[in-house]
């Protein structure tokens, strides 16, 4: 494809096998990659289809359970996409434009400038050529001397001469401006791009639709830098075009509408081609991030061990390979119709070419029109339909990549609705008594129902309450919700009996520090994965040191190649890596190095050594006795029994609180669960000691 953002959009090959031949000479399918016998319907192409999503491989049904196909129905795009014909292209030219001047303009007004000016005086220099041409024509064939005709050519050949000559120097000063303005374009829209997706809520990013968005959106910049490309040249293309016209009227009226109606057979074609890749691409468009994702699986620094011990190498070749072939099927559809309709359009475009220049005979015939003009028309048909071939294929690029800057922009325009919002009070420096009061919460767009029900807790200021109970019980969710990353469907937060929904969000953010189960690693430096946990101020080493002597990290820093530099990603040069265990200690060290009164420690030591839980357990309970309030998830139930308070969630709802020792007393789901894990160790210690 022509450009970086549609080449990283499409991809496939063909496949013309049926599903005989397929099945025939298909791959040897490994262990658990599906029976060979689903290969049913993972048909060869057929011309007939107009349901791809029918056609769904066994590949496709083992690994993601049915067709990975967009319905068309969620697509913003779909109207734009299917009633594009030549007319709505012509009509949305200007409005397109105006998007690649807006771009331009703000990301660089004189290269814009220059770009507009040069590419204009272009357009004018390719008139003045064309005009020249009918001069030259009528000077030579007009006197019965040559010798007189050319003298008579010789001031027309000059200008047309000089005319080219400033084309090229304009040309050449598009060219560097061209190249000046697009990166800019290209980075100015990723940053908005990205300023909306990191503002974006949690409940939003998993939310399908907006997530779509975001996922189109986000060639929204490349296809900007294409635009400017393509605006650049359309201008020069139409202002070529209206030269063409003009001449071809001024020999013979009858000339323009012909000039229209040679070209109707290729406009025809692109579009009708360029309406079936759209949906194509978007209904594949899920089924080739998969794909893609298949072979990135394979340099995965997380995956390498067990695909390589597992032997999962064929298993994901093999289902790359099956879900390859399904897009190559496509392909292959969409080439055989392409080629269809390119036939038929140049079949088309032959008899309006001939009609034309049969009647340019009749009226060279019947005297209408002189020789000299004749050839002159020839030349400016030539230019006329060339200019116009190439103004209908660059509004077609045009507006595929205007779709996806639309998207963008409908991203940054319309995106409030999905952001955190702003503003809100300015939450207190410490939220004292965290009370949580009838919550009830369900993820959006989930069909499961509530995750919690009815919840109503304390989170006493300045203790160590811990949150327990069974697998999905709901205490990550709980304190997602405590800590503002979801609104509750029901129920309220409160601090010192202060509803939080009155507070600015990100400011309520900032009064929590969270070692989340899966804290994510930062493929940067041991320093900016600690330092992350307050970005908004510079990185401090020595306020590092500190954090890492509270998280018992100290040692393993000091054993890292370069210490706070070193980097800990193995997929650069120098890259290091770290254990689990390791990089626990550092998710620690990253809360600690946050200043902030809360602490949320959902699972911290489930990485970490014996002793190395010990020393966190020992430094939670310190920060809480220095009046820090901590909140503790965790299925070590011996290091619940430090905590202040214990609350018990079962299937999203509060079966109990209390002090541990209240707790075990009542011999209720807790002390059960205490019980279970004390016998396995007293179990141990009579094997061992037995
Ligand atoms: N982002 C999400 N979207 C939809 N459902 C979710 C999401 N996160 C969790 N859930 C669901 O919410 C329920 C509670 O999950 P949660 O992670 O809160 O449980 P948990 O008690 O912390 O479990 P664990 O002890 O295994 O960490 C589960 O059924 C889970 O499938």
């Amino acid at each position: 494809m022509r450009a970086r953002g549609r080449a990283a959009r499409n991809s496939g090959t063909t496949d013309h096998r049926t599903p005989a031949q397929r099945s025939a000479a298909g791959p040897e399918a490994p262990a658990g990659s599906g029976d060979a016998g689903d290969e049913r319907d993972d048909g060869a192409p057929d011309a007939d289809a107009e349901q791809p999503a029918d056609r769904v491989s066994a590949s496709e049904r083992l690994l993601y359970g049915g067709a990975l196909r967009y319905d068309m129905g969620w697509a913003a795009h779909r109207d734009s996409l299917l009633r594009l014909t030549a007319w709505d292209a012509m009509r949305r030219l200007p409005r397109m434009l105006g998007v690649c001047v807006r771009l331009a303009w703000q990301a660089d007004r004189r290269a814009t400038t220059m770009v507009a000016v040069a590419e204009t005086l272009r357009g004018v220099a390719q008139a003045v050529v064309l005009l020249g041409v009918q001069r030259v024509l009528a000077a030579l064939l007009a006197p019965a001397d040559i010798t007189d005709g050319v003298r008579d050519a010789l001031p027309a050949l000059a200008v047309m001469a000089a005319a080219a000559a400033c084309g090229a120097l304009f040309g050449a000063v598009t060219t560097y401006a061209d190249g000046r303005l697009r990166p800019q374009v290209e980075r100015l829209a990723q940053e908005q791009y990205l300023r909306r997706a990191l503002s974006a809520e949690m409940a939003s990013i998993e939310d399908h639709g907006y997530h779509k968005l975001l996922e189109s959106a986000q060639f929204g910049a490349a296809s900007a830098r294409n635009m400017i490309g393509y605006g650049t040249r359309v201008i020069a293309t139409l202002i070529s075009l209206v030269a063409a016209a003009g001449v071809l009227t001024s020999l013979h009226p009858a000339m323009l509408p012909l000039l229209l109606l040679m070209t109707v057979p290729g406009t025809w074609a692109t579009l009708a081609i360029a309406r079936q890749r759209y949906r194509s691409y978007h209904e594949w468009l899920q089924h080739n991030r998969a794909v893609a994702e298949l072979s990135r699986m394979a340099i995965r620094e997380d995956a390498a061990s067990e695909i390589r011990v597992h032997g999962v190498g064929p298993f994901l070749l093999h289902h790359f390979h099956a879900m390859s072939r399904e897009h190559e099927a496509e392909q292959s559809r969409l080439a055989q119709r392409a080629a269809a309709i390119g036939l038929a359009a140049a079949a088309l475009g032959g008899a309006t070419a001939l009609l034309t220049y049969l009647t340019l005979g009749a009226l060279l015939w019947t005297g209408a029109m002189a020789f000299a003009a004749a050839g002159a028309a020839v030349v400016a048909i030539r230019a006329g339909t060339t200019a116009l071939d190439g103004l209908v294929r660059q509004i077609n690029d045009m507006h595929e990549d205007a779709l996806f800057v639309q998207d963008l922009q409908r991203l940054v325009e319309d995106g409030d609705a999905h952001d955190i919002p702003e503003g809100g009070e300015r939450p207190p420096a410490e939220p004292g008594d965290i009370t949580v009061e009838g919550l009830t919460f369900a993820y959006p767009g989930t069909a499961a129902g509530p995750v919690l029900r009815d919840v109503s807790l304390t989170v006493p200021a300045g203790r160590v309450t811990a949150l327990v109970g069974e697998n999905g019980s709901g205490k990550s969710t709980l304190v997602k919700v405590i800590c503002g990353l979801y609104l509750p469907q029901h129920g309220t937060v409160r601090w010192s009996g202060v509803d939080t929904s009155r507070y600015d969000r990100r400011q309520l953010f900032a009064r929590f520090r969270l070692v989340g189960q899966d804290f994510f690693r930062w493929p940067f430096t041991a320093g900016v994965n600690v330092a992350i946990g307050q970005p908004d101020v510079p990185a401090d080493p020595a306020r590092m040191d500190r954090a890492a002597e509270a998280a018992g990290a100290t040692a393993l820093v000091d054993s890292l190649p370069h210490r706070w530099s070193t980097l800990l990603s193995r997929v650069y040069q120098r890259g290091h890596q770290l254990s689990g265990g390791q990089w626990q200690k550092l998710g620690i060290a990253r809360a600690a190095y946050r200043d902030a009164p809360v602490l949320v420690v959902d699972e911290p030591t489930a990485a970490l050594d014996a002793k190395a839980e010990q020393e966190v357990f020992r430094r939670i309970r310190a920060l809480a006795d220095g009046g820090r309030t901590v909140i503790l998830i965790t299925h070590r139930m011996a290091s619940v029994r430090d905590a202040d308070r214990v609350h018990v969630l079962h299937e999203g709802r509060l079966v109990e609180s209390g002090t541990p020792d209240d707790l075990l007393a009542a011999g209720g789901s807790y002390a059960e669960m205490y019980d279970l894990q004390a016998a396995q160790f007293d179990g141990r210690d009579r094997e061992t000691t037995g």
